[in-house]
C-alpha cells in the first residue's frame, strides 16, 4: 500500500483516531477529549470540549518559541507604491491592541464583526482581533456593492463593522465610506459603531457611528486572547448559492486549525519559517485559509499583494513577488495565468527573476483548463498542481499531496481525494457510478474537521442546500468523475452558480435584479465560457409588452443595474433583448439548451419543447450579436 492510500484509508476508516493525532498539534488551553460527535440533525461536530484561541495558536504561540522576530506579514502594494513587513511579535501587538479597541467599542465573544477592507495588513489585524475576543468575523469582498453589503449585515447582524477608507485597483481609488453608508442605510438590522481605517489615497469623512481606527487603537488597552471551545465558530464567510440570499458558510474554530495545519505540511510540503505566497484576496476563502490563518499557524510568513497578476505594472509581477520574497509554494487561480498568457505568451518576464525558491505551484477557484496547466507545465521546473475545493469545505477536497506523496499529474485533474475526504460519484438514483462515468459528486459523512458546520442562522437551508440531496451525504454541487488510476476530474456545476474570473456567482441572483426592472417581463441569465475568465453571465430579456424604449438603452440599464445591485466582478456586459425564449410546456426555460447554443454546441430540439420555433430566434439573435460561440452551434 502506498503511503497515500494507508493515511487515507486510516482517515475514513478510523477518522476519530486519525484526527485526534493531528490533534495534538495544535496549542490548545485545554486538549479535546471528545473528537467527534454528531449533533442532533446528525452533522459532525469536531474537538466540542476542546478550548483554544486560533489568535493565540497563530501569533502568541509562535511568538512564544522564540518566532517573535520573524516575518509574518510581507505585505506589497504596487497599486500605491507601498511595501511593509510586519513580524510575529509587531503582529500580535496590533491585533491586542485592535482587539482592545474592539472591546471598548463593546465586542465580546460570539458577537458578529462586518470586515469590508481591501488587500492592506489591517484586514489580518481585524480579522485575528476579532479571533482574540472570541467574536465571529463577515469579511465581505471589496468588489461588491453596497446591496451585496447590505444583504450581509442584515444576515449577520454585526455589532460593528471595520472597513478601510478605500480600495485602489489599477486605474481608480474606490472611496469604501459610500458603499458602507449605502448599505447600512439598506439593512434593516443597524450596526452601533464603524471603525474606518483611514489610508492616504483617499480619507473618509466620518460620521456619528463612525472611528477613526487610529485614534481608537490609541486609547485602547491591548486585550488577552479569549478561550473559545473547538465548535465555536470563528467566522461566517457568505458564498452565493442557487438563489438571490448568499449563504452564511460558519466555520469552526478547533476543526479549522487542525485541517489547516495538516493542509500545509501534506498538500503543500511547508514548514515553520517558509515563505506561502497565495494571490487572492481575503475576502474569499482562499484568502481566509491560506493568505491570514495557515500560514501564521504554521510558523511561515505570508505575502499580502495589492495588486493584480497583469498590469501591476505587467505581466512579470508574481514572478518578482516569487523571486523578491523567496516563496517557497505558490497558489493563485487559473484565471490569473489566463491573463499574464494573453500579455506574455512565452513568458519571457519570466527569465528576468530567480524564481528557483519556488517548489510548487498550486491552482484552485475554478477548473485548471488543459491548455492553461499545459502552458504552465511547460513553462514551470515545479509541479503545476491543481486541486478542488470550496468555500464550504474550508481547505482541500482532492489534491497531488506534496508533503505526503508527490504523484503524476493528470491535465485537467484535481489527482486524488485528501484524507478524510470520503469522495464519491453518484448517479441520480444516488448509486456510485463506475470509473469513467460523470456524476454527482460527493462526500460522504463524516465530513472532516475545518469543513463548515451550518449556515449562518437557517439550519433548514443547511440541510436542503447541502444534505438533503444524497442522504447521509454532502453535495458539493459539481459533477464529475474517477478515472481507472482514481483520479478525480471536476468538471463543473450542476446547478445555477457560475465561476467568473475564479469569482464564485449565482446566475439565479442576477435573474432577480434583472427581472425586478419595470420594462422587464422575463429573462434568463446564462453562464457562457470565456476563454479568459472561464466564464461570463450573458442575460436574454423579454420585454413586458407595450414597451416602447430603445432596446439598447434597456441593456445599458440592466447592465448598470447589475453593476451597481451586485457589483462589477459580476462582469456583466451583455444582454440581449429578445421576444421569445426556449420553455418546455410546463414553462421551464431550457437554460442549458441556451448555453449549448452560446457555446457554439451542437444541439437538438427536445421533445419536451413548448415552441420550437423560440430556439431558431434566440440563436440568430445570438450569432447576430457575436455572443459567444453561437456561430459555431449546430442544430442536429
Ligand atoms: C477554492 C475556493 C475558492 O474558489 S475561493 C475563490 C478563489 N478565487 C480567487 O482567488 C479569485 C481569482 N481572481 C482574481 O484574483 C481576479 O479576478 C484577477 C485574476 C486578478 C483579475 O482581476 P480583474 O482584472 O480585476 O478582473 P475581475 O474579473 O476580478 O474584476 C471585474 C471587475 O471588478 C473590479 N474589481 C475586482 N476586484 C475588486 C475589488 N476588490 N474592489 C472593487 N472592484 C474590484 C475590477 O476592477 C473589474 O472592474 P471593471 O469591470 O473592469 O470596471
Amino acid at each position: 500500500m502506498s503511503m497515500y492510500q494507508d493515511e487515507f484509508r486510516r482517515s475514513i476508516d478510523h477518522p476519530e483516531a486519525f484526527w485526534a493525532e493531528q490533534a495534538r498539534r495544535i496549542p490548545w488551553f485545554t486538549p479535546p477529549t471528545t473528537i467527534l460527535e454528531y449533533d442532533e440533525a446528525g452533522h459532525a461536530r469536531w474537538f466540542v470540549d476542546g478550548e483554544l484561541n486560533l489568535c493565540h495558536a497563530a501569533l502568541d504561540h509562535h511568538v512564544d518559541q522564540g518566532r517573535g522576530d520573524q516575518p509574518a506579514i510581507l505585505w506589497d502594494s504596487p497599486v500605491t507604491d507601498s511595501k511593509r513587513t510586519l513580524t510575529f511579535a509587531e503582529m500580535r501587538d496590533q491585533v491586542a491592541r485592535f482587539a482592545g479597541a474592539l472591546r471598548s467599542l463593546g465586542v465580546e465573544k460570539g458577537d458578529r464583526v462586518v470586515i469590508y477592507m481591501p488587500m492592506v495588513p489591517e484586514a489580518l489585524v481585524a480579522m485575528y482581533a476579532c479571533a482574540r475576543l472570541g467574536a465571529v468575523h463577515s469579511v465581505v469582498f471589496g468588489g461588491f456593492a453596497p446591496h451585496e453589503l447590505a444583504v450581509r449585515i442584515e444576515d449577520a447582524e454585526p455589532k460593528v463593522v471595520v472597513a478601510a477608507s478605500c480600495g485602489v485597483e489599477v486605474d481608480r481609488v474606490l472611496p469604501y465610506k459610500p458603499i458602507i453608508d449605502a448599505a447600512i442605510e439598506q439593512s434593516s438590522y443597524k450596526p452601533e459603531a464603524c471603525v474606518v481605517f483611514q489610508r492616504e489615497q483617499h480619507r473618509a469623512e466620518l460620521g456619528t457611528i463612525d472611528h477613526d481606527w487610529a485614534a481608537l487603537v490609541e486609547k485602547a488597552e491591548p486585550a488577552d486572547c479569549v478561550a473559545v471551545k473547538g465548535s465555536d465558530p470563528l467566522y461566517v464567510l457568505y458564498t452565493s448559492g442557487t438563489t438571490g440570499k448568499p449563504k452564511g458558510v460558519v466555520r469552526d474554530t478547533g476543526g479549522y486549525a487542525v485541517a489547516l495545519t495538516y493542509s500545509m505540511d501534506t498538500i503543500y510540503d511547508v514548514a515553520p519559517g517558509d515563505v506561502f505566497f497565495s494571490a487572492s484576496d481575503v475576502g474569499w476563502v482562499v484568502g481566509h485559509s491560506y493568505i491570514v490563518y495557515a500560514p501564521l499557524l504554521r510558523g511561515c510568513t505570508t505575502v499580502v499583494y495589492e495588486g493584480k497578476p497583469v498590469k501591476t505594472p505587467d505581466a512579470g509581477a508574481f514572478w518578482r513577488l516569487i523571486s523578491e520574497y523567496r516563496v517557497k509554494s505558490f497558489f493563485t487561480a487559473p484565471t490569473a495565468f489566463r491573463a499574464m498568457k494573453k500579455e506574455d505568451p512565452d513568458a519571457k518576464l519570466m527569465a528576468q527573476y530567480d524564481i528557483s525558491c519556488l517548489k510548487a505551484l498550486f491552482l484552485a477557484g475554478e477548473r485548471l483548463d488543459p491548455p492553461t496547466f499545459h502552458w504552465l507545465d511547460d513553462l514551470m521546473d515545479v509541479p503545476v498542481i491543481d486541486h478542488w475545493w470550496q468555500t464550504e469545505t474550508g481547505w482541500p477536497i482532492a489534491a497531488n499531496l506534496q508533503g505526503l506523496e508527490p504523484m503524476p499529474t493528470k491535465a485537467g485533474s484535481a489527482t486524488v481525494p485528501v484524507p478524510g475526504f470520503n469522495v464519491q460519484v453518484l448517479d441520480r438514483e444516488g448509486e456510485p457510478v463506475a470509473p469513467m462515468e460523470q456524476g454527482s459528486v460527493v462526500i460522504k459523512q463524516p465530513m472532516p474537521p475545518g469543513c463548515l458546520t451550518g449556515v449562518w442562522g437557517d439550519p433548514k437551508r443547511f440541510h436542503s442546500a447541502y444534505m438533503a440531496a444524497f442522504p447521509g451525504y454532502y453535495l458539493t454541487g459539481d459533477g464529475g468523475y474517477f478515472d481507472e488510476d482514481g483520479y478525480l476530474f471536476i468538471m463543473g456545476r450542476t446547478d445555477d452558480v457560475i465561476n467568473i474570473a475564479g469569482h464564485r456567482l449565482s446566475t439565479g441572483e442576477m435573474e432577480e435584479v434583472v427581472g425586478a426592472h419595470p420594462a422587464v417581463a422575463e429573462c434568463a441569465v446564462i453562464g457562457i465560457h470565456d476563454a479568459l475568465k472561464g466564464q461570463l453571465p450573458v442575460g436574454l430579456v423579454i420585454p413586458k409588452d407595450g414597451f416602447e424604449g430603445r432596446e439598447a438603452d434597456l441593456e445599458e440599464e440592466l447592465i448598470a443595474l447589475v453593476r451597481e445591485k451586485i457589483g462589477p466582478i459580476a462582469c456583466f456586459k451583455q444582454v440581449l433583448v429578445v421576444d421569445r425564449l426556449p420553455k418546455t410546456r410546463s414553462g421551464k426555460i431550457l437554460r442549458k439548451l441556451l448555453r449549448n447554443i452560446a457555446d457554439g454546441k451542437e444541439f437538438g430540439v427536445p421533445s419536451t419543447i413548448d415552441d420550437p420555433a423560440s430556439l431558431q430566434d434566440v440563436h440568430e439573435a445570438m450569432k447576430e450579436r457575436s455572443v459567444g460561440t453561437a456561430h459555431e452551434a449546430r442544430q442536429v
